[in-house]
């Protein structure tokens, strides 16, 4: 049986995960650790001899710099790097920028824990027009304001990561192209799950760690089989 690979990878970390806030679509760069996590996870690759030659990430310059360092340090700046708005972190809606500790204070574990890791339930949204709404950025010029998230459940964030699978990722990896994706924890999160079939319950309990290669395998007719860690 020839199976197939695709690598998935969290970012390093980012300075906003070092001060532990959270982010969703606030565009924040790798801290100096998420810099060396990106070093080091292009080295576990070259370890386990997992190649790739086509490679995806978000719209955000977390992920892009991760997949740059893993390009660079493997000598693989040729790589074509296909970024899509799709891959991005789950929009955190009024949450975006505050201290998750500060909302357990102010909101209780049990809340919090629902807006991190239920699949149903939405943050609280942001209104139209404040600065955490980056509906302006001409990066996602093609989302169009009235589509623009504006804070997203576990669930809307698969909807769309489950669109860019079929209309990206699979006739990609049916042109036999041997892929790497750099994304978020929830983007993530949310493609395991619908490629695991994994329930709601079951997922609220993965925790995606930053920077570390995950590899997900497919059979002939491109089913998934299995992921792990490497
Ligand atoms: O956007 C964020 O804050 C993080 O990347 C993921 O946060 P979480 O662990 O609360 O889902």
């Amino acid at each position: 049986m020839s199976v197939k690979k695709v690598i998935l990878i969290r970012h390093g970390q980012s300075k906003w995960n070092l001060l532990n806030k959270f982010t969703g679509w606030n565009d924040v760069e790798l801290s100096d650790l998420g810099k060396k996590e990106a070093v080091k996870a292009a080295n576990l690759l070259k370890m386990n001899k997992i190649n790739f030659n086509y490679s995806f990430s978000s719209m955000l310059t977390r992920s892009i710099h991760t997949l740059w360092i893993i390009l660079k340090t493997l000598n693989k700046t040729w790589v074509t790097v296909d970024k899509d708005w799709k891959l991005n972190e789950r929009h955190y809606g009024a949450l975006q920028g505050l201290n998750k500790d500060e909302m357990v204070k102010k909101y209780g574990e049990e809340k919090v824990h629902k807006w991190r890791r239920s699949y149903k339930i939405s943050p609280p949204k942001i209104k139209n027009f404040n600065s955490l709404f980056s509906g302006y950025d001409e990066r996602y010029e093609n989302i169009g304001l009235n589509n623009f998230p504006k804070g997203e459940s576990l669930e809307l964030t698969e909807k769309r990561v489950v669109e860019f699978w079929k209309e990206k990722l699979l006739p990609h990896m049916k042109l036999q192209k041997k892929i790497i994706i750099v994304a978020h924890g929830n983007s993530l999160r949310a493609l395991i799950k619908y490629l695991g079939n994994i329930d709601d319950v079951l997922i609220s309990r993965l925790d995606i760690p930053t920077g570390s290669p995950i590899v997900y395998e497919f059979n002939k007719n491109y089913l998934p089989i299995r992921y792990y860690f490497l």
